[in-house]
């Protein structure tokens, strides 16, 4: 798959400015016949360009799958003898359902703490972006994450906590507005219940920043 971006940063998100040609083009003539089964007029003016523009949206969203997690954490890994809790709370997520291919949308919190070595805290960021980027479900993209962190970095624990509102739950079907789904899953150190309230104590706490 060919992606690049040019760095252009567009409302935070990195534009991407090429896609990979013949997966566009297959995914513009299927959404056209989406576009016909759903009563559309596919060649009237304003939808003439929204195949590639569904066949391009479609990708940014699911380019996770050409990510590799372990080697975004592995790409900046330094030795520091730090072994308290570090925490990046508040980190935006943005997946889709796979069952419904709607998106759900809420805030990862992702602590560890470090067993002689730290990452860069980007790169937390970046993993959770990595496994958001697909189709999936909000408990499995928990345990990626964490798995993920524990597998490559070694830490003594890894605590992943994801607060998110499903649109498959608010825009059709059961149509409940304020349903929020919270997930978590822990390591180590992080079973021990003290640890766990710390961790939760933290990120319930709001910055002033
Ligand atoms: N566990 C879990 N379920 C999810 C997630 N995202 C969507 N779902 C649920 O997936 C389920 C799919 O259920 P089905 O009965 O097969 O699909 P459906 O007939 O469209 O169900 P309704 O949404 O109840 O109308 C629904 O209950 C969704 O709420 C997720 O991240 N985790
Ligand atoms: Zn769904």
């Amino acid at each position: 798959m060919e992606f690049s971006t040019n760095g252009d940063s567009h409302n935070g998100f990195t534009k991407i400015e090429k896609y990979n040609q013949d997966t566009t083009e297959q995914l513009m003539f299927h959404y056209k016949k989406v576009l016909e089964l759903l009563g559309e007029d596919a060649e009237r003016e304003g939808l003439l360009k929204t195949p590639l523009r569904v066949a391009k949206a479609m990708q940014f969203l699911t380019q996770g799958y050409h990510n590799n997690p372990e080697d975004i954490l592995k790409s900046a890994i330094f030795k520091e003898d730090y072994r308290q809790m570090v925490i990046v709370k508040d980190i935006e997520v943005y997946s889709m359902c796979e069952h419904h291919m709607l998106p759900f949308v809420g805030r990862a919190h992702v602590a560890y703490i470090p067993n002689g070595t730290i990452t860069g805290l980007s790169k937390i960021a970046r993993v959770v972006d990595a496994f958001a980027r697909r189709l999936q479900v909000q408990e499995r993209l928990t345990t990626q994450i964490k798995d993920c962190i524990q597998n490559t970095l070694n830490p003594l624990g890894v605590a992943v906590v994801i607060e998110a509102q499903h649109m498959c739950m608010s825009m059709r079907g059961v149509q409940k507005q304020n349903a929020i789904t919270t997930t978590s899953d822990f390591t180590g150190a992080f079973e021990k219940v003290a640890t766990r309230e710390e961790f939760i104590r933290l990120i319930s706490t709001k910055s002033n920043y």
